[in-house]
């Protein structure tokens, strides 16, 4: 593998970190570190991405793999160059590692004109060949127009592409991306994201984004990651991590979902889970009734998951509505009073306290061991 995280943990010095352990107590085991025995794996121009709630140590992986921390245990590696070792107490600088940064603030030089922000890293070549790698770079970004403009003549977008091809002219062998479009809005973060993923692929470059936003996420990754407490939970294929979470924190953390208790049964032609929606078969990956004592589960439901339909036997009582544009997110509580959500195209307005009519159409069906509280 090109980039390669094996096992790496990071502590800061002194910090107590006592949000990372809400629950902490001595039986808890040892304090936990920012990051916690993490390893992924990115093949040459992939694009990996890493989301999680605030403080779970996303922007942490970065900082050690571009050389701004020290790792407390594991090893980095960029094809197969040893970049930090913490057992061979082995640390190259950031210099020495040959990766690009882009920031959320664009940190561009507010005297230097565009094409000599972006040529700011090759000012070891030969002016010719720094012409031709900025004008190259300027292309690559659709900027050539703007070539002699001061970066506050530009938009945020604008800047923060000129932050992109600066970072990508020295041809870093790995770009790290931390949250670069969030303080745009949310038109231009959607915009730019997919010219982000042209761009990089445009140029082969092999890179690890950070962000908060699902959306982005999905849209730029080739994995995507999703951490949790300075652990990695998962490190899959984007349609894997939101069809087959690999844990229940994962499940409830992408996407509009609910865990509803479920039971599964051997049917003739596979697993079935009976849910308060109805019967529920995905002969191909569903676990077996044997997966869980008496059967008994928590089954994952999308709101894609939920479907209104005026016909279906089953009704619920819609709580919460959210208008989202194309489609309302409904809280709807069943009769058992079970809680489900549903994305219901916004044509289908409905009040708050009616009774609709709702079936699950589910592709993958996702159990979990039960838990206490399976509702929310
Ligand atoms: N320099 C530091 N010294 C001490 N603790 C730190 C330092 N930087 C980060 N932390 C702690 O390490 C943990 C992980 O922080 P990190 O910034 O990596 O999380 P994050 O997932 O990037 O969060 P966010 O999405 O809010 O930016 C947090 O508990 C944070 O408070």
């Amino acid at each position: 593998m090109f980039l390669a995280l094996d096992q790496i943990g990071l502590r800061y010095p002194g910090a107590a970190q006592p949000h990372l352990q809400p629950h902490a107590s001595a039986a808890a085991g040892p304090r936990r570190g920012a990051v916690e025995a993490l390893s992924l794996n990115l093949a040459k121009g992939q694009i990996g991405v890493l989301i999680g709630p605030s403080g779970c140590g996303k922007t942490s992986v970065l900082r050690c793999i571009a050389g701004l921390e020290r790792l407390h245990s594991g090893r980095i590696s960029i094809a197969g160059e040893l970049l930090a070792d913490a057992n061979q107490g082995l640390h190259l600088n950031p210099e020495e590692r040959r990766i690009g940064m882009v920031f959320q603030d664009y940190a561009l030089f507010p005297h230097l004109s565009v094409a000599d922000n972006i040529g700011f890293g090759l000012r070891h070549l030969s002016r010719p060949t720094r012409t031709a790698r900025i004008n190259e770079m300027l292309d690559l970004v659709g900027l050539a127009h703007a070539a002699k403009r001061a970066p506050h003549q530009l938009s945020g977008g604008q800047q923060q592409r000129v932050a992109l091809a600066r970072a990508l002219a020295p041809a870093p062998r790995l770009l790290l991306l931390d949250e670069p479009f969030s303080s745009l809005d949310v038109d231009l973060r959607e915009h730019l994201s997919q010219e982000l993923r042209a761009i990089l692929k445009a140029s082969g470059t092999t890179a690890l984004f950070v962000t908060h936003d699902q959306a982005e996420a999905f849209a730029i990754g080739d994995v995507v990651g999703v951490m949790n407490r300075g652990s990695l939970e998962q490190w899959d294929a984007p349609y894997s991590v939101y069809h087959r979470p690999a844990t229940r924190f994962v499940a409830d953390f992408i996407g509009h979902s609910v865990f509803t208790p479920g039971r599964i049964v051997q049917g003739e032609q596979g697993p079935v889970v009976l849910t308060p929606v109805g019967s529920l078969m995905d002969a191909e990956a569903c676990a077996l009734a044997s997966a869980f004592p008496g059967g008994l589960c928590d089954v994952l439901l999308r709101a894609d998951d939920i479907i209104h339909d005026d016909l279906a036997p089953v009704k619920a009582q819609i709580e919460r509505k959210v208008f989202r544009g194309a489609d309302f997110l409904y809280t709807l509580r069943l009769g058992s009073g079970d809680r489900l959500m549903a994305h219901v195209p916004s044509h289908h307005d409905h009040h708050v306290g009616e009774w609709i009519g709702i079936r699950a159409d589910v592709d993958h069906v996702v159990t979990f061991a039960k838990q206490a509280s399976s509702t929310d």
